[in-house]
């Protein structure tokens, strides 16, 4: 008998029963290779005919007991050899490798022992790794781990399919040359009770467990068996190695488990993983066989349960023979005595097939027989040599010719299966390339309604600028413009106020003026003092002065209006006086002939001596002619416009007859009229003693002038009596004396007529000249008044001389504003408005545009000399720009 090696030691009560038997009947023709190594097995470097199996021993831990028993096993240095101590001596048994699962994880036990198998499997080797030991020894932890610690079936799996993690950086896989995704073939078999099932087929219908097996037994598929393999198995096939690994998780908890003395969860059945890689010829099949305990020491109690267990025995004590006839060398290898031997037979014949056997075995001494008996199991199994005379030298004659054609045509079968799955694969994948474009064109829809409104929004985005931009300049110019609106009110100020500082001049230097001809008029009448005329002149001027030494006011007002009536021609009275070819004195005058408009105020009076005899107790307004004094002759054409012209510069003169009023406390147009007395600044002692005349009872009894006929006329002048035409009903006047009124002989109608409505002021009733020479007579219509002189009016009769002008009154007013000397008209003007434009001149400036601009509106109706006297006034032409 040869012993182990470890037989030789001093402790040599325990042998291998069958060893050296064995041993001698193999190695006939070959030296065994007694230490493969394990890291390089599966590259051939074990020739054929060498060792077929390879045994590791793996000695389980029992991490949950907190009192570990003494272990009965000891690794021996060289890690190959193990020996199991005993109370009565100890049995080395040599092995190809020896871990402990106390110091080697399954990590470090799959990379040292396994690994190297699965890379000869993924090069074309056919390995066959199972699992043997006793229940409980550690064989299904080994070969599925936990959740902690993968097994072998799930590392070896990742490391032909790959996991996706590239470990090592994919170094070691490129250096050996493997791919990622390897296309394989899983078939997973259950062998329970010597029948074969398909743990991967939900279908039942092949057949079921009996009764007392746990549920869902009964809907595996029973196979059958032929030849070496079992028919109709369902495999899984891909590359994706989490897949797969998800199927037989399942089918691990599809196994038939069963609690034992031994095991809570005793595999009762053998099980069978077999990975095919068609595209190299590899295979791996992983075998976790059930556990190889005795009926007794699995405590199965009763008939059933003991053939149960003797069932499941029978596939290791068959495996054990084949290993024994194996390495007996015997001519007939009862491969058929058990399924499982029947589909491990191409692991045992084939020369490119390995067996790697794990022993599994426990430290516990109580474990102790079981642990001797596995470990004599392996060894023998370690024995077997494939020699020239095996069957496997014989394979392609007589039986195992056909073993060979069945094994082509389950290749070409798994071929065409490969065939199949490739062309499913790529028509999934064609669909998924439809799906997948697709979508693209989704994408790229999608991407362009997001650029449609990505250009949106930046169109808006620019719209918004724009606004933003607008908005900008608009509040610039809106700056801008207020800027130059307070310029533009800063020079309007400046101007106003220069404006009024040059007129506040302009007044002060007419004040001056006008004090100077007061001066100057003072003088004259010193130097006419001999004569009546002289003390009447001298007391009118006495009077003239009392005005204004009595009522300073006067004079301020008079230069008020002076100041408003700027633009009227009062320079040529300002002139020095000169001879008139009578010898009177007159002043020079710059525009022509001039006519003075003397103003009488007219007494009030009473009722009683209206309602007798309508007598004339008042104060007449004499006009008379001065164009005897002009230094040249005129033609009668100007005649009317100069004694227009200085009318208005009496009035000028006179002043404001508003103020005036004031003082009489007269009503105010009236008092314009009737009480204003004589301005000091035109009273020439001459001048004056022909313009103003006070009347009593109609008859001037200042007219001492000897050229002065019966009918009050001079040469040149006549008087006329003016009155209303008695017997009118609706005229509350009727009959009523108006004025006396002295006029150029060859004065007309109209020229009368100017006179008249100037005296009647704001009581201006429209009214005509009635029929001459007859009161009851017709009317003389406008248009003839001018053709008709008054010379050729009646004679008064009584008393009274001079012509009788008899007014009919007509309806509406029968004078408009602008038929009155503008000192009137400018009453008129204050009397009928309260606006501040009439409290000129130190009114601002708009208010002087505003009568300037209602003068201009005025100026074309009135007179033509009139206006073209407004418009050579520097007031008015200064207005005029500025309207411009
Ligand atoms: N190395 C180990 N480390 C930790 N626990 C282990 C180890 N080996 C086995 N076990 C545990 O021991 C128990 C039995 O193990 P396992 O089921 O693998 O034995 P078995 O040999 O497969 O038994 P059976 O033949 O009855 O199926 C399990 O709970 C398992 O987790």
């Amino acid at each position: 008998m040869a012993p182990t090696p470890s037989s030789k030691s001093k402790n040599q009560s325990l042998k291998t029963p069958q060893s050296a038997k064995h041993r001698l009947h193999f190695n006939l023709s070959r030296t065994p290779n007694p230490s493969p190594n394990p890291n390089n097995p599966a590259t051939g470097d074990a020739p054929s005919g060498d060792h077929p199996v390879e045994v590791i021993g793996r000695i389980r831990d029992h991490p949950d007991q907190k009192e570990k028993p003494a272990s009965i096993l000891q690794v021996n240095p060289d890690k190959q050899t193990l020996r199991v101590r005993a109370d009565f001596g100890y049995r080395d048994f040599t092995l190809d490798g020896v871990s402990i699962s106390e110091e080697e994880d399954l990590d470090a036990f799959y990379k040292k022992f396994v690994e190297s198998r699965i890379n000869g499997v993924k090069l074309g080797a056919k390995c066959t790794i199972m699992m043997y030991g006793p229940t409980g020894s550690g064989k299904s932890h080994t070969m599925f781990g936990c959740l902690k610690q993968p097994g072998i079936v799930y590392r070896s799996l990742k490391g032909i399919l790959g996991d996706g993690e590239e470990e090592d950086g994919g170094h070691n896989k490129e250096k050996e040359g493997v791919g990622i995704g390897m296309f394989v073939q899983v078939t997973v078999l259950e062998i329970y009770n010597e029948e074969i099932y398909d743990l991967l087929s939900s279908n039942g219908a092949g057949g079921g467990l009996g009764f007392g097996w746990p549920k869902g037994s009964a809907s595996k598929v029973r196979l059958e068996v032929m030849g070496k393999k079992a028919k109709n198995a369902t495999s899984i096939c891909g590359t994706d190695a989490g897949k797969i690994l998800k199927e037989i998780q399942k089918v691990e908890k599809r196994r038939i488990v069963k609690s034992t003395l031994c095991n809570d969860r005793s595999s009762r059945s053998h099980c069978m993983i077999i990975l095919d890689v068609p595209t190299v010829g590899g295979r791996l099949m992983l075998v976790d066989m059930a556990g190889s305990e005795n009926i007794e020491q699995a405590g199965q109690v009763g008939f059933e349960a003991k053939m149960q267990t003797a069932k499941i025995n029978l596939g290791n004590i068959a495996l054990k023979r084949v290993v024994e006839s194996i390495a007996n060398g015997d001519s007939h290898v009862p491969f058929r005595d058990s399924k499982l031997t029947m589909l491990l037979q191409d692991s045992f014949e084939d020369d490119k097939s390995k067996i790697l056997m794990i022993l599994c075995a426990s430290p516990d001494p109580k474990e102790i027989h079981k642990t001797i008996s596995t470990l004599e199991y392996g060894a023998k199994a370690k024995c077997i040599v494939r020699g020239p005379h095996t069957p496997v030298k014989d394979k392609f004659g007589g039986e195992d010719s056909s073993s060979a054609a069945e094994m082509l045509g389950s290749r070409i079968a798994i071929m065409d299966q490969f065939i199949h799955k490739l062309k499913m694969e790529n028509k999934q994948r064609e669909k998924e390339s439809k799906e997948a474009k697709m979508e693209l064109t989704k994408k790229e829809q999608e991407v362009a309604a997001l650029r449609a409104k990505l250009q949106l929004v930046e169109g808006k985005t620019s719209e918004e600028e724009i606004n933003m931009k607008v908005n900008e300049r608009m509040l610039s110019l809106r700056v801008e413009l207020e800027r130059k609106l307070e310029e533009c009110q800063r020079m309007a100020n400046e101007f106003v106020e220069s404006e009024r500082r040059r007129m506040e001049e302009k007044i002060f230097q007419q004040q001056q003026e006008v004090e100077m001809l007061r001066r100057r008029l003072q003088e004259v009448e010193s130097q006419l003092g001999s004569s009546s005329e002289e003390e009447e002149v001298s007391g009118f001027a006495k009077r003239l002065g009392a005005y204004v030494d009595e009522d300073p006011g006067m004079v301020k007002s008079m230069d008020l209006d002076m100041s408003d009536l700027e633009p009227l021609p009062i320079y040529p009275i300002l002139s020095a006086p000169t001879n008139d070819i009578d010898g009177n004195e007159v002043f020079p005058s710059k525009y022509g002939d001039k006519v003075c408009l003397s103003t009488v105020f007219e007494e009030e009076e009473t009722e009683e001596e209206e309602e007798d005899n309508e007598e004339v107790e008042k104060q007449m307004i004499e006009e008379k002619r001065v164009l005897s004094i002009t230094a040249k002759p005129i033609n009668e054409a100007d005649a009317a416009s100069s004694r227009r012209m200085r009318i208005q510069t009496i009035f000028t003169l006179c002043g404001n007859n508003r103020e005036l009023s004031r003082n009489t406390g007269a009503a105010p147009v009236l008092a314009a009229s009737e009480n204003i007395p004589p301005p000091r600044e035109c009273s020439s002692p001459a001048l004056v003693k022909e313009i103003f005349h006070v009347k009593e009872n109609g008859i001037s009894k200042e007219n001492n002038d000897p050229s002065i006929d019966n009918n009050g006329s001079t040469d040149s002048q006549i008087e006329v009596y003016v009155k209303w035409e008695a017997g009118s009903k609706e005229n509350q006047n009727t009959g009523k004396f108006i004025t006396t009124l002295k006029i150029v002989k060859d004065a007309s109608l109209a020229d009368l007529r100017k006179l008249i409505e100037i005296y009647l002021g704001s009581d201006n009733q429209a009214f005509t000249f009635v029929g001459l020479g007859d009161p009851a007579g017709g009317p003389v219509s406008r248009e003839k008044e001018a053709a008709v002189q008054v010379s050729k009016l009646p004679i008064c009769s009584g008393h009274l001389r001079g012509h009788l002008a008899c007014l009919r009154p007509t309806k509406g007013n029968n004078s408009p504003a602008h038929h009155l000397p503008l000192s009137l008209l400018e009453s008129k003007l204050a009397l009928n408005s309260h606006s501040p434009a009439h409290h000129l001149p130190l009114s601002p400036l708009e208010n002087k545009l505003a009568l300037n601009s209602h003068l201009s509106r005025q100026g074309d109706r009135l007179s033509p000399k009139v206006a073209q006297k407004l418009d050579v006034t520097p007031f008015v032409a200064q207005h005029s720009n500025l309207d411009a």
